[in-house]
């Protein structure tokens, strides 16, 4: 399994105004790396611009050296999936129809077999929504719909992942069950790449983090540089203090004292 997902110097803007402001980076097969960042800082254009989903205004996003946007989707589908941050679900499609969706990129007939199949129990254990299939998805909880959305973008077993707050809405246990199934994706080959607010969990299970401010990259590299407190300070205007052990941090967030 092989991936590469290159931004260069890349520059979107919507409605005239600047959103990302000349971000660089390249990610590589088997690293797990948090994006985070203010509300704001432009994770989620980020991400789909990463994909081909926006324009540039200038410079590149590139999917295992080609520009993202002249891939076909097919095939753009086959090397990248993608978790967007709103998921809304009109109609009354079961739960598992979702999920299957994962496998369409690679002509899976409606009624699953052979690997497509295994592919799809695989993710619906992996986000403990196997009991949940037969649901129609517009009446599910929160956590449980962001749960079986992720669990279509696990299936389709592709060699880069970007999901854009996988965690949001989950409980603490499939916050932590998640992040550990995005881990070992990262850890058998594959490049995952995730917006998370949650900065503690970040340090713990990603070994890199892009921290984006105002549009541009403030910081990349591991956690205890990527967010070391005087970043945080300056990029978030909070003080923060880790506790805990490293592998299992804790942080505690304050407002700055008053002048
Ligand atoms: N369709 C749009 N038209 C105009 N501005 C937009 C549009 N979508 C997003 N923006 C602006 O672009 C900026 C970046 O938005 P983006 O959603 O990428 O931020 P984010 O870092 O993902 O934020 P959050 O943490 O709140 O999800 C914001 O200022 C937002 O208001």
């Amino acid at each position: 399994m092989s991936a590469r997902i290159e931004a260069r110097d890349l520059h979107v803007g919507r409605d005239g105004a600047p959103i990302l402001k000349g971000v660089s980076f390249v990610a590589e097969a088997g690293v797990f790396v948090a994006l985070v960042g203010p509300n704001g800082a432009g994770k989620s254009t980020l991400l789909r611009a990463l994909i081909g989903l926006e324009e540039p205004d200038a410079g590149a996003c590139l999917i295992d050296g080609t520009p993202a946007r002249a891939l076909a989707p097919i095939v753009r589908a086959r090397r990248v999936a993608y978790l967007p941050q709103a998921r809304p679900v009109y109609w009354a499609m079961p739960a598992g129809a979702i999920v299957a969706l994962g496998r369409f990129a690679y002509g899976a007939p409606a009624r699953l077999e052979g690997e497509d199949a295994a592919a799809v129990a695989r993710a619906l254990a992996a986000c403990d929504v196997a009991h949940l299939t037969a649901r129609p998805a517009h009446a599910l909880s929160g956590g449980e719909a962001a749960r079986v959305h992720l669990a279509r973008a696990l299936a389709a077993e592709t060699p880069a992942l970007l999901a854009d707050e996988p965690t949001a809405a989950l409980d603490p246990r499939h916050q932590l069950a998640i992040m550990q199934t995005l881990r070992r994706r990262a850890d058998e080959g594959a490049l995952v790449i995730a917006a998370l607010h949650d900065l503690a969990l970040a340090a713990r299970f990603c070994t890199r983090i892009v921290l984006l401010s105002d549009g541009a990259i403030a910081s990349d590299g591991p956690p205890e540089t990527a967010l070391a407190p005087e970043r945080l300070k300056q990029v978030f205007g909070v003080r923060a203090a880790f506790l805990g052990e490293p592998s299992r941090p804790t942080i505690v967030f304050d407002l700055p004292e008053a002048d």
